[in-house]
């Protein structure tokens, strides 16, 4: 069971709620993170969130959760589809992750089929809405395993 987990949102996400809501929804970020919170609180867990629109601040973000978290639920955004730097930071880390797309990814244009993520991760959520977050969680507190911590 991991204790320690931490939520990352790439970029766009600080629009969720308002952007396409057609695609993903009316739920903001702030709501998904404060019910992420008080889901943490139930699990009794730790639970940290970040997000950032900038490939170099997420990466920062990954590096610095080495030997601090347990579990990764991330979702790339638009970086899922280009980001070879997320994806090494996440293997250099050695932090198990669940990738995660608010929308079906695989219903939607041909270039948002290609992942970086998808391979290397424990497990992949889309097309949920922003349940998956929820789906998410509850898979990681409960069925994640801790790794040895370096
Ligand atoms: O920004 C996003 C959001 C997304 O990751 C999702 O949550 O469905 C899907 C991506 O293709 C897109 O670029």
């Amino acid at each position: 069971m991991a204790r320690s987990i931490l939520i990352i949102n790439g970029p766009n996400l600080n629009l969720l709620g308002t952007r396409e809501p057609h695609i993903y929804g009316s739920t903001t970020l702030s709501d998904v993170e404060a019910a992420a919170q008080k889901q943490a609180d139930e699990l009794a867990i730790s639970l940290a969130t970040f997000q950032s629109n900038h490939e170099g601040a997420i990466i920062d973000r990954i590096q610095e959760a080495r030997g601090h978290v347990d579990a990764i639920i991330i979702n790339p955004g638009g970086f899922t589809h280009t980001s070879v730097a997320i994806r090494d930071a996440l293997l250099g880390v050695e932090i198990p992750f669940v990738e995660l797309h608010v929308s079906n990814v695989h219903a939607r244009e041909a270039f948002r089929h290609h992942s970086y993520f998808t391979d290397k991760a424990v497990a992949m959520i889309c097309g949920l809405g922003v349940y998956g977050y929820t789906a998410a969680l509850e898979f990681a507190a409960k069925h994640m395993k801790i790794k040895e911590r370096l």
